[in-house]
């Protein structure tokens, strides 16, 4: 046989050839135990799916594991990048840690059927993978709780208890049990979320590492995220289930035929798969909130969901997403009849703010003032330590999700001081609809507002500092072209396309594009993504539209404006117009739209600028509270309320 290393399902025989140690049951927080200095293990996954283990040695760098990647995939070199986080790793490895995962994506992106295999070589590659069925990837203290439970796991596996696929959601999923044949973990591969290869349910078409179902998430990247929420839900505060991330073997996962398989090969289902996965706790529960009048929800357990939702700005908050458990000898309206779960963080932390969704919103709890306990809590947040705490445990998350948190939590943290309540605070943070058209949320306005003032700031200092005719020159190119962005790292500069400020997304973007137009050969259907007016034009715009909010209320927005949004294949540019007036509060026409606007761009500011930018912010969030306070908002919370009293 002729196995192809493209699929995941032959990872026991690539990682032979590279597994030079490993022979526990699992490694799990043994990290560097029996290694020499230096030595490291990394888990690089290709753009189908595939994982494949790597022993590093202290001399290796990104080229000689290439090689040796070049060796087992038969991919060039030249034609492949490795990457972890933010980094394109050119050289050194220094900040890879052990247990990393890494991402090997091919620089021309082939999706069709007939995408050239990676195909493995050599007859060394038929020995058997000698890592555990569970591997832990990265792990703190936090992560003690899990241990067992992937223990238990491992045992089950041993003695032939197979795992049970769930059926519902859009991405694989899959209840893993104990030896007693109770489910005990949900496990959710990276490689079969919504639109990834080896998604189960017919949702499929790009390869990791591209814009996924929401274009600020990239496909793959949902099993971090559900670790960040329960790694930041400190003290178990919002009850989310201990997470972790895994490389998992096991054959009930799921491979797509055609995707991975060149010469159509036909997947041998009983073979065993390894895939990188978020691995959590089964949490026993009678229903989720969507099956349920919501009177019986504690207060404490609604304002602390919300907490951590508004912390990690939430895409994904729907009633389903909450499960609900029953506790005998509860006390009636807002008692503690019921316990709530949140599950499925894999959509917090975008790359860029969007429009959250917090079903919450809707409910009489959330306009209830927080407690004490509560206000101390969200007191104590401290969005700087919270970053650092994610880079150290989760060194491949993205600059830009920090960014979406720290300015999240500091809107949280300021309108609680302030003296809003969790459903005010969701508000702000939402965007209106008004027939099909979408508006910023009054967040984004403080957004776009704060920028403006730092453009303003930044175009006052270059008059007045004397340059020299080449930095001039620049300004001058830049002005034509793009944007000024000095200090601006690539991969930052998430959202728009075009110009300077174009990321490693929006190329994936654009090569997905392309590539859908040759695959399609449409006429005139060519994307322009490069819509959106360069930065430069875009302050200028935005600095003409947006009246300054000082004294003013944030709920008049900028009263007309451009903004690119893709919809489907061909992208538009509208023109919005915008005033006070009240949410529709309609989701099924949001569903409708494509949900990708950007209004304002976080990542492309280098970190002197960031830091102004947030000065800034909290400067002009006061105002903002007010006008809130003493503008639409009342009126907002009386219709919300009515609409939501369903007990
Ligand atoms: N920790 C858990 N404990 C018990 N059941 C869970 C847990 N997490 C998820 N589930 C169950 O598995 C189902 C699918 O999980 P989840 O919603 O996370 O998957 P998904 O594919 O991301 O779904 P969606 O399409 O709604 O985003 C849930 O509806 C729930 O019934």
């Amino acid at each position: 046989m002729s196995p192809d290393l493209d699929s995941p399902v032959q990872t026991q025989m690539a990682v032979a050839v590279f597994n030079r140690t490993l022979s526990s049951e699992y490694h799990g927080n043994k990290k560097s135990e029996g290694k020499p200095a230096g030595r490291r293990r990394v888990f690089v996954q290709t753009d189908t799916g595939c994982v494949v283990a790597i022993e590093l040695d202290r001399g290796d760098n990104a080229h000689t594991v290439k090689r040796r990647l070049q060796l087992a995939l038969n991919v060039p070199i030249e034609e492949s990048s490795l990457t972890f986080g933010d980094r394109v790793l050119k050289n050194d490895l220094m900040g890879v840690r052990n247990d990393s995962p890494l991402l090997l994506t091919r620089n021309f992106l082939h999706r069709s059927s007939s995408t050239p295999c990676l195909s493995p070589t050599g007859r060394e590659l038929q020995q058997r993978d000698q890592s555990g069925p569970i591997e832990i990837l990265g792990c703190s203290s936090q992560c003690l709780r899990t241990k067992q439970l992937v223990k238990d796991v491992v045992k089950a596996i041993k003695n032939g208890v197979e795992p049970i696929p769930v059926h519902s959601g859009l991405g694989g999923a899959y209840y893993f049990r104990n030896s007693r044949g109770e489910s005990i973990a949900i496990v959710k591969p990276t490689d079969e979320e919504p639109f990834a290869p080896n998604n189960p349910k017919g949702f499929v078409g790009k390869a990791l590492g591209q814009p996924g179902l929401k274009r600020s998430v990239r496909v793959g990247e949902t099993g971090f995220r559900e670790v960040a929420a329960y790694l930041l839900d400190y003290d178990h505060f919002a009850n989310v289930p201990p997470t972790i991330l895994v490389k998992i073997t096991h054959s009930v996962f799921h491979v797509n035929d055609g995707v991975n398989y060149a010469n159509s090969k036909v997947h041998d289902r009983s073979q065993a798969v390894s895939k990188i996965a978020s691995f959590q706790q089964f949490i026993p529960h009678d229903f989720d909130a969507s099956d349920h009048g919501t009177s019986s929800f504690p207060v404490a357990a609604v304002h602390r969901i919300g907490m951590l939702d508004i912390r990690i700005f939430n895409t994904d908050r729907h009633a389903g997403n909450l499960l609900v458990r029953k506790l005998l000898g509860g006390t009636g309206r807002f008692g503690a009849q019921t316990e709530l779960i949140p599950i499925d963080h894999g959509l917090c932390l975008p790359e860029s703010l969007e429009d959250p969704y917090f079903e919450w919103i809707h409910w009489p709890q959330a306009s209830i003032p927080f407690s004490e306990d509560e206000l101390d809590y969200i007191a104590n947040l401290d969005p700087v330590r919270d970053s650092d705490m994610l880079r150290m445990e989760l060194p491949m998350i993205h600059e830009a999700c920090l960014r979406v948190l720290v300015l999240s939590t500091i809107f949280l943290k300021e309108a609680a001081a302030f003296g809003l309540c969790l459903a005010e605070i969701g508000e702000m943070m939402s965007r209106e609809f008004r027939g099909m058209e979408e508006e910023p949320s009054e967040l984004e306005v403080v957004c776009i507002e704060a920028r403006r003032l730092v453009a303003e700031r930044e175009v006052f200092s270059l008059e007045a500092e004397p340059v020299d005719e080449d930095v001039t020159q620049f300004y001058i190119d830049c002005e034509d072209a793009e944007p000024a962005m000095p200090n601006v790292p690539p991969s930052y500069n998430f959202g728009f396309k075009g110009g300077c400020s174009r990321n490693l997304l929006s190329k994936l973007e654009e090569s997905l594009e392309e590539e859908e137009i040759n695959h399609n050969n449409e006429k005139g259907s060519v994307e322009e993504f490069t819509c959106f007016p360069p930065a430069c034009d875009r302050f200028t715009n935005v600095s003409k539209l947006s009246t300054s909010l000082k004294g003013v209320s944030l709920t008049e927005k900028t009263p007309q404006y451009l903004l690119c949004v893709p919809k489907g294949n061909d992208t538009t540019v509208r023109t919005n117009n915008s005033g006070s007036g009240l949410q529709s509060g309609s989701r099924s026409a949001k569903e409708q739209l494509p949900a990708s606007t950007s209004f304002v761009n976080l990542a492309d500011m280098g970190e002197e600028e960031w830091g102004l930018f947030l000065e800034k912010f909290k400067e002009l969030l006061y105002s903002a509270f007010r006008g809130r306070k003493c503008g639409a908002g009342g009126q907002r919370q009386w219709q919300r309320l009515g609409a939501s009293c369903q007990f």
